[in-house]
């Protein structure tokens, strides 16, 4: 609702009410217009101040509403009744004007906002443009580059910036509404043609149409496929060269287009499901909501190599005390060094200090005697991991929490090291550490609900999406990750190119395919781990090269990694490289004669193998074994392994994660290929459907938000 009063003998003052973000929903459009309405028609009302309650001017529209039938007054005639009223109309910003809230602003004629308040116009990243005028009148405000910035990145400005573009008229440190009042006094009465946005013309370009082709490119190169960034671009193409009213029909134009779209409903159901993910619960009745975390000063984090040294700048960053242990010496100094240079890169980039003095280092244990809470980041080993656990759980304070972040291997074995399992979980970080996005927090069977929400809580404090999932090997992302790349390695046996498959999953989204991705990962990482499970030792030739445990198996990544083909670190892998270290990969003769020679070795007679078939073996293998995880409980609804692909493997956003993906294509299509491809390859048993997808077919295949409805009636039969 929005609520009327009248301040200072002559200002209506209307405040947006609709916790949390004062979001657009009817009821407060309606609440607008009635408002809007008795101010414009009370004589003694001389100016009018809009502000939102609870220190929130509005967090945009009311996403929520986008999934149904749009009711109740639209948005586009408030705001232009706004811009047209005879009363000077005066924002009053506070916390955030996104979105819908910010063309609500622009519509006023005066706007002040709170030095601390952030403004943006989102849209995009929910795969639509802001068409509620935002793309007509942004432009004509602060001109078109600045404009197309903004737009088609989605990003935030702070209040500063703000003022620096044109946006707003006025930063204050103090009460805003009280500013804002004191700006409606004062402008009261005066001529009000010179604030109309609408009526402006945007600040003259001299050359339009090579900076909008620039810009297209750039903008679709960075889509890569999404189709809301390029309709921003075109809308405001239309602010520059239309007249208002054109440019309006356009933006609406372009909008009926967006809102339908499936990529639309993706990013939407992403943004929920990023929210949906941190409301977390076990399968032992743990919930977010009952268990209280314990607050964290200290962390210590032991062991300094690629990934320990993200996670000491993540936490460093966020302004934690950090305890770092790395025994050796020279990797210790090396380690201090890189941390320092990454921490002061990161400071410059945000224009705050280094916070250099936020981190000890040390060569020994003892140090870490007085932490709230350890990170485990030594190497991916066993044996080492336990030797650390055992020593952790002597040196610690009573009640330290202790992480460990293993990216595969079982966290409770871990915790059986301990004389407190409870204080045990799994954070798995991802590299870069400091700059990406996920952490899977994993607990085991004894993992106490404080240890999860305690992990789970300081995720959320150094800026990190965190999902809770149940212990099993990789967890959930690299768990489902094995399957994919199985498949990528049976296709290039069966007649596919690293070129050709890369192609398909780039063409469908990922910003690398898989091969070169392996190859920038290092192919040592996944064969020092099939070496520990026994599956990489060198057999005898023929049949049973290609057979482990009595499941097809391909030996190919091992045998390159017998060759020192280790990726990009050695300068060849799947592709090759100029030299050691390089990063552009080009195609390598080698790689193609030695494929060859490996089919006619093991009577492998190659086909064609086009783009469809590399997304649906990769892509519903890697599905297949998310409804496992999901039929197993390890991962507690869709939501949770979406987010993890979204924020950890670069699953393309505008595809919403791999279980929203399988929604969208129809669950019977992927469980009738997965069908297909089984009877074909009997002996590959990730492709055998899963009895989830087989009980969501049946049972009339679901939206995707209710299928924890059966999940739950499968998990009671079970
Ligand atoms: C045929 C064509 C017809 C077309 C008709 C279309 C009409 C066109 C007119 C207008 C269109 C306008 C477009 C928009 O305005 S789109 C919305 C733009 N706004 C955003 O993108 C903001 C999204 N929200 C956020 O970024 C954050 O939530 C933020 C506001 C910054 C707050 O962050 P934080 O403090 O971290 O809190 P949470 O993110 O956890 O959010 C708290 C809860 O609030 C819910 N929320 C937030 N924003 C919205 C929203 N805009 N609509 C609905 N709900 C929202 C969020 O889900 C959390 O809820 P819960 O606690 O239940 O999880």
């Amino acid at each position: 609702m929005a609520q009327y009063s009248r301040i200072s003998g002559s200002v209506g003052l209307i405040t947006l009410k609709s916790p949390p973000v004062n979001a657009l929903s009817a009821v407060v459009r309606q609440g607008i217009v009635d408002t809007v309405e008795k101010a414009l028609s009370d004589p003694k009302v001389k100016s009018v101040v809009i502000c939102g309650q609870n220190g929130i001017f509005c967090g945009g529209a009311d996403i929520k509403e986008f999934a149904g039938n749009m009711s109740g007054p639209p948005l586009v005639p408030i705001i232009h009744a706004i811009e047209a009223a005879n009363k000077p109309m005066v924002a009053a910003i506070e916390g955030i004007a996104l979105g819908g809230g910010l063309e609500l602003a622009l519509g006023c004629h005066y706007r002040v906002a709170h030095a601390k308040a952030r403004l943006g116009l989102p849209e995009v990243t929910l795969g639509l443009l802001p068409a509620a005028g935002g793309s007509q009148r942004l432009p004509r405000l602060i001109g078109v580059p600045a404009a197309l910035d903004l737009i088609t990145t989605g990003r935030h400005v702070t209040a500063a910036e703000a003022l620096q573009l044109g946006i707003v008229d006025q930063v204050t440190d103090h009460k805003t509404v009280d500013v804002a009042v004191k700006l409606a006094l004062s402008v009261a009465g005066k001529p009000l043609d010179a604030r109309r946005i609408s009526t402006y013309l945007c600040p003259p370009l001299s050359a339009l149409d090579p900076l909008f082709e620039e810009v297209m490119q750039k903008v679709r190169q960075r889509a890569r496929g999404a189709i809301a960034p390029i309709a921003c671009v075109q809308a405001v193409r239309a602010a520059a060269a239309l007249p208002y009213a054109q440019g309006m029909e356009r933006e609406k134009e372009l909008m009926a287009t967006l809102f339908t779209s499936g990529q639309a409903r993706a990013l939407q159901y992403s943004f929920f499901a990023q929210r949906a993910v941190s409301k977390w619960s076990t399968p032992s009745g743990a919930r977010w909501d009952t268990s209280t975390p314990r607050p964290v000063h200290k962390v210590a984090v032991i062991g300094l190599g690629t990934m320990g040294r993200g996670i000491a700048v993540a936490l460093a960053q966020a302004g934690l005390s950090v305890v770092t242990v790395e025994p050796q010496e020279k990797q210790l100094m090396e380690a201090k060094q890189a941390v320092s240079g990454m921490l002061e890169r990161g400071a410059k980039k945000r224009g705050v200090a280094p916070p250099l003095n936020n981190i000890t280092y040390n060569s020994n244990i003892q140090a870490v005697a007085d932490v709230d809470l350890v990170i485990e980041a030594v190497f991916e080993d066993m044996a080492l991991k336990k030797k650390v656990f055992q020593q952790l759980s002597v040196v610690c304070k009573p009640g330290t929490f202790l992480c460990t972040n293993t990216s595969a291997l079982d966290v409770d074995q871990l915790a059986s090291q301990t004389r407190t399992p409870e204080l045990v979980v799994g954070m798995h970080f991802f590299a870069p550490a400091n700059v990406m996005k996920l952490l899977e927090v994993v607990y085991g069977p004894r993992s106490s609900p404080q240890a999860l929400a305690t992990a789970m809580q300081l995720g959320k404090k150094i800026g990190k999406v965190s999902v809770a999932v149940g212990n099993c090997r990789g967890f959930v992302g690299n768990r489902m990750l094995k399957p994919y790349i199985e498949q990528a390695f049976f296709l290039l046996e069966e007649g596919a190119t690293p070129e050709l498959v890369d192609r398909a999953l780039e063409e469908f989204g990922f910003s690398m395919g898989i091969f070169k991705v392996s190859d920038l990962s290092g192919l040592d990482v996944g064969w020092r781990v099939r070496k520990g499970d026994g599956l990489a030792e060198p057999r005898a030739t023929g049949q049973s090269a290609r057979i482990r445990e009595g499941r097809r198996y391909s030996p190919l990544g091992d045998l390159l990694c017998e060759q020192g083909r280790f990726g990009q670190k050695t300068g060849r892998g799947w592709y090759q490289y100029s030299k050691p270290g390089g990063r552009e990969p080009s195609s390598d003769p080698w790689f193609h004669s030695f494929l060859k020679e490996y089919r006619a070795k093991h009577g492998l007679v190659p086909r064609a193998i086009d783009h469809q078939e590399v997304l649906e073996r990769c892509l519903y293998a890697l599905i297949n074994e998310g409804f496992r995880i999901l039929e197993d409980g390890i991962a507690a609804g869709p939501e949770d392994i979406d987010v993890i692909y979204l924020f950890g493997y670069g699953w393309p956003s505008y595809r919403g994660g791999p279980m929203f993906y399988a929604g969208m294509v129809g669950l019977p299509k992927v469980l009738d290929r997965l069908e297909h491809y089984y009877q074909a390859h009997p002996d590959v048993p990730y492709l055998q459907p899963c009895t989830l997808l087989r009980r969501l077919v049946a049972s009339g295949s679901p939206p995707v938000h209710k299928w924890r409805e059966v999940i739950k009636k499968l998990h009671s039969q079970l």
